[in-house]
């Protein structure tokens, strides 16, 4: 599966503990984040994470380039509701795009946690036929 992380500057502690705890769960995929979050995430795991541009540089809009494209499979993106972001019209961008396309998207920890769990149990394993029959595309 396709896992992107994202988090803003005071969720950043929080993503690094979630991620760290659910090390195992995520070993296994490719993973993607915005470039702090990225760096905080692998500076402190084992993690290999490609990394797009910061947030407020366009991070954002990198990844939701993929969302548009139905290449994400799940996003946890731990926003910050208690601070205004430069780049706002970006957040709402990606995420209006995760409900155009249906992708899971977690933006607390506790929708988080459960979606690792359901990534865990194999949940998402219709996301394979997504991939496997994206319309307009050759198979
Ligand atoms: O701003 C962000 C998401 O909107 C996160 O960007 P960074 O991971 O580069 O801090």
């Amino acid at each position: 599966m396709n896992i992107a992380f994202i988090a803003h500057d005071r969720k950043k502690d929080e993503m690094v503990n979630f991620v760290i705890a659910y090390e195992t769960a995520f070993e296994h995929h490719q993973l993607y984040s915005t470039g702090t979050t990225g760096t905080r995430i692998m500076e402190q795991t084992g993690l290999q994470i490609h990394r797009f541009m910061s947030g407020p540089l366009g991070g954002d809009q990198q990844i939701g380039a993929l969302v548009a494209q139905n290449e994400m499979d799940l996003i946890i993106f731990l926003r910050d509701p208690l601070m205004a972001q430069p780049h706002e019209p970006d957040i709402i961008a990606l995420l209006r795009l995760c409900d155009v396309q249906g992708i899971p998207v977690a933006t607390n920890i506790a929708t988080a946690e459960l979606l690792v769990r359901a990534l865990q149990r194999g949940d998402f394993a219709w996301r394979e036929l997504v991939h496997k029959y994206k319309p307009g595309e050759s198979q």
